[in-house]
């Protein structure tokens, strides 16, 4: 047997395609585009990448993209004081911090200052309580673009079982809340589960967010399941000096046994982008008044 394979990068361009229709008549009714603000502090290559794109995508999108690339050095006020500038700015819709912040930052309070209604990374506190109780809000982005492609899998989700192998803030505690409102019955594996391979041979739904490269096997795999590839890990290529990325899955064996699965790259990572782009769009019209059918995204 051999699995279909879900293809994140072709679903992800058709979702921009339709932010980008969505944003030229957003334009036409606010006499502004949307605006995106990304703040990148410190110079790590592989954020420098995705800021890079994420900017790109957004124009692409015919919304407006604010870049603010702080050195490393930048104080915690520096930071904050910036963020408040942001929130304030009628021109920006949507505010993204690129985590993680050089260690001399507190996280937790940089998010808490985002206002929650530009907070389209999802991550403040009154964002995940909006989430964990059925309220509207902001989704984090991976999870969403999870959801999305599960639904354009498998249809309903209701009743299934579904294994979240990570509990993370930004990854693995939403996404277990994202399938327990689509009625999954939903386990949240960590490192201290027992018997990992015996929790995840249950499941219909595999959705691996652990950062350990190709660490979930085939066998591990009930025959015929979704297998959800969150991991981006770099490891050394076959040539030496040469990198290569891959998943928290072993994409050889599980594709074997999987009924369908995604794949590293081009499965979750540009949907992250893509969902990022769709809450700025949805926050641009609800901060504007405008209305939209947010649930035709
Ligand atoms: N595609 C995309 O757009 C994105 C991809 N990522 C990628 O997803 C992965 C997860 O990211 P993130 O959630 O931030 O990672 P974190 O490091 O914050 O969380 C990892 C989770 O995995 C658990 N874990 C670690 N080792 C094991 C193990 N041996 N068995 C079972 N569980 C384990 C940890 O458990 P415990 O809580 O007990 O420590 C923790 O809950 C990374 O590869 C990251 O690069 C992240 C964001 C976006
Ligand atoms: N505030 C914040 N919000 C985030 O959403 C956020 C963040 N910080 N910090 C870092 C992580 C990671 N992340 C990714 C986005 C796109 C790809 C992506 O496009 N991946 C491509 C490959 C890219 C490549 O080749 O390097 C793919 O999987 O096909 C991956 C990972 C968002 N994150
Ligand atoms: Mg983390």
């Amino acid at each position: 047997m051999s699995a279909s394979i879900i293809d994140g990068k072709a679903f992800a361009a058709g979702l921009r395609e339709r932010i980008g229709v969505l944003a030229s008549a957003f334009e036409a009714a606010a006499g502004r585009k949307a605006g995106l603000a990304v703040v990148l502090v410190g110079e790590d290559p592989a954020s420098q990448v995705y800021v890079r794109n994420k900017g790109k995508q957004t124009i692409a999108c015919g919304m407006e993209s604010f870049e603010h690339k702080l050195p490393a050095e930048t104080s915690e006020a520096d930071l904050l004081a910036l963020v408040e500038t942001l929130n304030a700015d009628p021109a920006v819709d949507g505010i993204l911090v690129q985590l993680p912040l050089p260690a001399h930052m507190n996280e937790q309070k940089v998010i808490a200052t985002i206002n929650p209604d530009k907070d389209v990374d999802g991550f403040h506190v009154v964002n995940v309580g909006r989430l964990a109780t059925g309220l509207p809000g902001f989704v984090p982005c991976t999870p969403l673009g999870c959801v999305m492609l599960l639904k354009d899998q498998l249809g309903s989700l209701s009743g299934l079982d579904a294994v979240v192998i990570g509990r993370s803030n930004i990854v693995g505690k939403p996404m277990a809340q994202l399938l327990i409102a689509e009625s999954c019955t939903v386990t949240v594996a960590h490192s201290r589960t027992r018997d990992l391979p015996d929790v995840v041979r249950r499941a219909d739904i595999v959705v691996a967010a652990v950062g350990r490269p190709e660490m979930v096997k085939g066998e591990w795999i009930k025959p015929g399941a979704t297998v959800i590839d969150v991991g981006i890990n770099r490891v050394a290529g076959a040539q030496e000096g040469k990198s290569r990325l891959v998943g928290d899955v072993d994409f050889a064996s599980a594709s074997t046994v999987a009924g369908a699965i995604t794949p590293v790259p081009g499965g979750v990572g540009p949907m992250t982008i893509a969902v990022l782009l769709r809450n700025t769009i949805v926050a641009a019209h609800r901060n504007a008044g405008i209305a939209l059918d947010e649930s035709a995204i």
